[in-house]
């Protein structure tokens, strides 16, 4: 099975970035874009995120081998719904959403009979829309698939070729445990970065302002990561939520115990944790999984 046109639905920071990827490294690939905001069909044929940007998603996806619907995940299966009628039976249908079980269940649901293969890129910033994308986003970075049992083997291959040709490793997972194992990479993370702003933010009365002002050290880190899309991740956190909650327990434990060991002044604890995460960091530093683009949405 070879690619020769993908479909991209949704043209925002992983849609553009998909397009403008195929465009610099697999340039015998043709794109086709559809979103269904015209501002950002507009956009995207400015910066030219694909080759055609299409009035509407059944037109995109005509001829098309692979289908890969960028859009947040509680917008998949509305998304899919709209091509199921057009879809080319031999095309592979795919997406790119940070939660997978509902996605596939979503996708199965709107499309039965089509090759589903979902899969999820690791790879994104802070930034959303159709000005946000870039051609190096993939580069290095994780690409999990995680395919229905009983899969067309011969379809997860080309899925993974298609990835390797944009930069990505390949891994291949199950959907529960993608989602377990992405609530703690990833999305409590995230929903730590949104507390600890918001809760500084409401504080401001007594912080009069101190949360800008001192705002250069770590807290600005947390910043960068609660600047992400509103719409993507209320959909991560209603879409993934069995696995967040179940990591979100774990958490609190933890954070229960380092509690303790302030007040009780058990320095020891304290000191043990803190070496061992700031050898975990000096590793992901080692492997080269740090930023992609130093000068793209990180490090301001
Ligand atoms: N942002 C990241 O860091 C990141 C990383 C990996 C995966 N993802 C996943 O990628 C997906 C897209 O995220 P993004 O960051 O590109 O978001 P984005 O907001 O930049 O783009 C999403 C686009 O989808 C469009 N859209 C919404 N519903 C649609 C529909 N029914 N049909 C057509 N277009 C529709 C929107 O108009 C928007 O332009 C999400 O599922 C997200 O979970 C995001
Ligand atoms: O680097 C960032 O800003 C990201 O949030 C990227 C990130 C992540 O948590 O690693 C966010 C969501 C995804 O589904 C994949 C990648």
């Amino acid at each position: 099975m070879s690619i020769e046109k993908v479909a991209i639905i949704g043209l925002g920071l992983l849609g553009g970035s998909i397009g403008l990827a195929v465009k610099a490294r697999a340039p015998g690939i043709t794109t086709s874009g559809f979103d269904a905001d015209p501002a950002v069909r507009a956009k995207a044929t400015e910066r030219g995120l694909t080759d055609n940007v299409h009035e509407s998603a059944a037109d995109a996806v005509r001829d098309a081998d692979l289908v890969i619907l960028c859009v947040p995940v509680g917008a998949m299966r509305e998304a899919a719904a709209e091509i199921a009628d057009v879809l080319p039976p031999r095309a592979i249908v795919s997406d790119v959403g940070s939660s997978k079980q509902s996605v596939a269940e979503d996708l199965a649901a709107a499309l039965p009979g089509a090759i589903v293969i979902p899969a999820h890129p690791v790879a994104g910033t802070e930034q959303s829309g159709p000005e946000a994308g870039f051609a190096t986003l993939f580069v290095n970075r994780w690409c999990i698939l995680t395919p229905p049992a009983g899969a067309d083997e011969a379809a997860v291959e080309t899925l993974a070729e298609f990835w390797r040709k944009l930069g990505a490793r390949i891994e291949i997972m199950d959907p529960q445990h993608h989602d377990l194992v992405l609530a703690v990479t990833s999305h409590i993370p995230h929903l730590i970065a949104y507390t600890i702003v918001g809760t500084a933010s409401d504080l401001e009365e007594v912080t009069q302002g101190e949360v800008i002002k001192y705002s250069a050290g770590g807290f600005r880190d947390f910043t960068r990561i609660a600047a992400s899309d509103p719409t993507m991740w209320r959909d991560v956190f209603l879409h993934n939520k069995v696995a967040v909650l179940e990591m979100l327990g774990r958490f609190t434990e933890d954070l229960t115990a380092l509690q303790r060991a302030i007040r009780s002044g058990d320095g020891d604890t304290l000191h043990e944790l803190f070496s061992r995460t700031r050898a975990i960091r000096r590793g992901i530093i080692q492997e080269g999984q740090d930023d992609p683009s130093p000068d793209f949405g990180r490090g301001h």
